[in-house]
């Protein structure tokens, strides 16, 4: 992605509307933020800011965390088209379709599919995107899942081990099972900190989603799990019963399934605001993916409501999502899913951070907070060419980023764009 040399310190002043999503929810007015290195050392009126080495004059726009996108599937070959063209006569989405994927992965080269995986990445930055993850799940045997892992972790700021995408033709699905718990998650252990189980109809049952979380958990793994995409069905139980730090889709809820995830979160806590402790399980939607595969939305305002954290995230995959476009998901949570603006703002980036467990300080691997604005933070921050963040509903489709920090490096656009100039 193209960037321009760190500076030792930066101001960027004369902000309209600053959505801070700090502790207190802050939204602040005519404000002004500075980043030394790559992190926020200042944030106040912007009549009081103090002096930097390089002020960017932000003409009263408004400024907002960069997006952390908690949801991919970013390494593939090919496309699926035909089956998009299909869904859209009427067929219904079907998981068996992830085979042709990975016979197009299998046959791209690593360097074919690490670049489409960086345009991807470079894709969603240039909408905002400043901190994504990407799973495996398109190689299903022991050397290419490796690959894409090593692949996944060249690109992503977080990968995630998800060998039980799909059973593969020809294999017994407890025989894959046992594969995917043994050898492929020792071959993909060096390059991921997370692992997924796709727990559905057509994919992995309970029993086998069960063995993966607990085989890929017993190696250090932290759980996410795709459940409740196609109908109702143990994923969200299963994501409870293990700790896991989301559950994704969550297109068929029942009322057991949203008091479970609310359960998580226990009574009265200010979800996810207690620093490393009392995290229970974020209910990820992906508004891309539901539109895609003409699923009922994920009842977001449901689990708001019942005090579940929610994240949005783009879901970037050939079969149900192909979009890298945050702003698209915000704008389809405000417009079809009853979230205000700034709760949709905050699913798409704190809410993410949660769902990554990079929402607070440095953690012990040395990363700092992300999807935030506070003083520590990594200077994670879009420049909208819009004085609020309520124009990305209200101006749907319309390409309003302007310029993008990415750890306190201007990646998208340059200062003069970034005053109008
Ligand atoms: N649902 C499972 N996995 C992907 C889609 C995979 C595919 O169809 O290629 C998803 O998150 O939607
Ligand atoms: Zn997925």
């Amino acid at each position: 992605m193209p960037s321009e040399p760190i500076k030792t310190s930066e101001l960027i002043t004369n902000i309209g509307e600053l959505m801070t999503q700090d502790p207190e929810h802050r939204v602040l007015r005519d404000a002004a933020l500075v980043l030394e290195g790559e992190r926020i050392s200042w944030i106040g009126p912007a009549a009081q800011a103090p002096a930097a080495d390089a002020v960017t004059d932000a003409a009263g726009q408004a400024v907002l965390p960069g997006w952390v996108d908690s949801h991919n599937h970013l390494v593939f070959g090919g496309d699926r088209t035909a089956e998009f063209e299909a869904r859209m006569s009427g067929q219904s989405y079907a998981a068996g379709g992830i085979a042709v994927t990975v016979g197009a992965t299998r046959e791209s080269s690593d360097a074919q599919l690490e670049s489409l995986a960086r345009q991807r990445v470079v894709e969603a930055v240039s909408q905002g995107t400043t901190y994504l993850e990407s799973k495996t799940g398109y190689g299903l045997d022991v050397e290419h899942e490796r690959r894409s892992a090593r692949i996944a972790a060249r690109v992503a700021d977080e990968v995630t081990f998800l060998g039980a995408h799909l059973v593969p033709a020809g294999w017994d699905a407890d025989e894959y099972t046992d594969l995917v718990c043994g050898p492929m998650l020792a071959a993909v252990r060096p390059w991921v900190s997370w692992a997924d189980v796709f727990c559905e109809r057509g994919a992995f049952d309970e029993a086998q989603s069960r063995r993966v979380l607990a085989a890929c958990q017993a190696a250090g793994l932290g759980l996410r799990v795709h459940g409740n995409q196609l109908g109702p069905g143990p994923g969200v139980r299963l994501a409870v019963e293990f700790g896991a730090a989301s559950v994704d889709h969550l297109n068929y809820l029942e009322d057991g399934d949203v008091a479970a995830l609310a359960g998580t979160w226990g009574a009265g806590a200010p979800a996810g605001e207690l620093p490393g402790t009392g995290l229970g399980t974020v209910a990820t939607c992906l508004p891309a993916c539901d539109l895609s595969t003409r699923q009922p939305l994920a009842p977001a305002r449901r689990l708001l409501d019942a005090g579940v954290p929610v994240a949005l995230a783009a879901n970037c995959n050939p079969g149900t999502s192909f979009t890298t476009s945050m702003p698209y998901c915000v704008t389809t949570a405000v417009l079809q899913m009853g979230l205000s603006v700034h709760e949709a703002v905050r699913a798409a980036t704190w809410g993410g951070a949660l769902a990554l467990r990079r929402h607070v300080g440095e953690d012990l691997d040395g990363h700092r907070a992300v999807g935030s604005i506070a003083v520590g933070h990594r200077a994670d921050l879009q420049l909208l060419a819009a004085p609020s963040a309520t124009h990305l509903a209200y101006r749907p489709g319309v390409p309003l980023t302007r310029a993008v920090w990415r750890a306190g490096r201007q990646v998208v656009g340059g200062r003069a764009a970034a005053a109008g100039a």
